[in-house]
């Protein structure tokens, strides 16, 4: 999209309305990759509503369990939402980019001296959780009646004050269920944010949606990938090329220094350490690792 057609799609406020959590665990990273990806927004405090001065979108703050109906109605054209949250709600929205943030997972936690001795063994259970409807998918699977208390935060002090026997909430680091004397037995689902469209938006509301995800990508490969530069002795030049992938091929120029090369090349994280060591073994030194901003392939 260009500049102009940003430009008159502001003036015109023909703009992509996108609903993201008013405050929590996935409002700063939604934040962050919006103005990553060069989106200019004055979040005011307490404003539940802001434009973009300089794309054309306008962002909405609300409690996450209520994005998936707003972008299914309508009321919302995408939203940036847990994907727990959107199986949990069981709309019709279409999930059209993961965002690589908000990672965690759904799982079943016992008392840290018991042993979970797999579905069958939630039988007559009672369990406590947020997500009721996952929970009982999970119970219908293995053919499982167990009894299901809805509750819709601090789930994990549940088996301490006697509501429940089990518990199957959000996990990441683990240090609430270590802090309520629980341990992690299942897990159910693997979650990360995501971002969620409404499946009649107009066209010209698809293109601003392209254009974004555009931006997203760039940034998320970026973020994956990192800038190298290395010097090593004109001799190594052949060996070192076969370990290097680079986007095309390595750069490969010449230093001041008479049979010394610069050499500078895009890898993975995981490339780069699984490399590291022969490279060095092969004459190369000075090796810097610098982040990329933004990546367009
Ligand atoms: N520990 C965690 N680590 C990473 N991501 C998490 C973690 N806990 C939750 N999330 C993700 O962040 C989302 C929002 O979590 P949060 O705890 O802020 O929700 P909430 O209390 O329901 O907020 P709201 O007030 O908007 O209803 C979750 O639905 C999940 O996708
Ligand atoms: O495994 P951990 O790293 O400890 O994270 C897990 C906790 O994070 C989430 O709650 P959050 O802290 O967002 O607070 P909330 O219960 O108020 O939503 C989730 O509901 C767990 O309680
Ligand atoms: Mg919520």
């Amino acid at each position: 999209m260009s500049s102009n057609e940003i430009s008159s799609l502001i003036e015109e406020k023909n703009v992509l309305r996108l609903a993201i959590q008013k405050s929590g665990r996935l409002h700063d990273d939604s934040m962050k990759l919006l103005k990553e990806c060069g989106i200019d927004i004055s979040n005011g405090i307490n404003k539940l509503k802001s434009e973009a001065a300089n794309f054309p979108i306008e962002l909405y703050f609300l409690r996450d369990d209520d994005i998936p109906q707003y972008v299914e109605d309508g009321v919302a054209d995408i939203g940036f939402v847990g994907e727990n949250v959107v199986f949990e709600k069981k709309k019709s929205v279409e999930i059209t980019e993961k965002l690589g943030f908000g990672k965690c997972r759904l799982s079943f936690a016992v008392r840290k001296g018991e042993e979970f001795g797999g579905a069958t063994s939630l039988q007559g259970k009672r369990i406590a959780t947020s997500y009721p409807v996952l929970v009982q998918d999970y119970l219908d699977k293995y053919n499982v009646k167990a009894d299901i208390q809805e509750i819709s935060g601090s789930v994990e002090i549940a088996p301490g004050i006697g509501l429940a026997d089990v518990i199957c909430d959000l996990v990441s680091s683990g240090s609430t269920l270590f802090m309520n004397g629980l341990k992690e037995a299942d897990v159910i689902l693997q979650s990360q944010a995501v971002l969620i469209t409404n499946q009649n938006i107009t066209p010209i509301k698809r293109a601003i949606l392209e254009s974004l995800i555009f931006r997203i990508q760039a940034v998320r490969k970026a973020k994956n990938n990192k800038y190298v530069l290395m010097n090593a002795p004109n001799e190594a030049l052949p060996e070192i090329e076969k370990l290097l992938p680079g986007m095309k091929s390595p750069t490969i120029l010449p230093l001041a220094v008479e049979g010394w090369s610069s050499i500078h090349v895009v890898l993975s994280e995981t490339q780069f350490w699984e490399i590291v060591q022969d490279l060095k073994k092969l004459g190369a030194e000075g090796i810097l690792v610098l982040p990329i901003e933004k990546m367009v392939l």
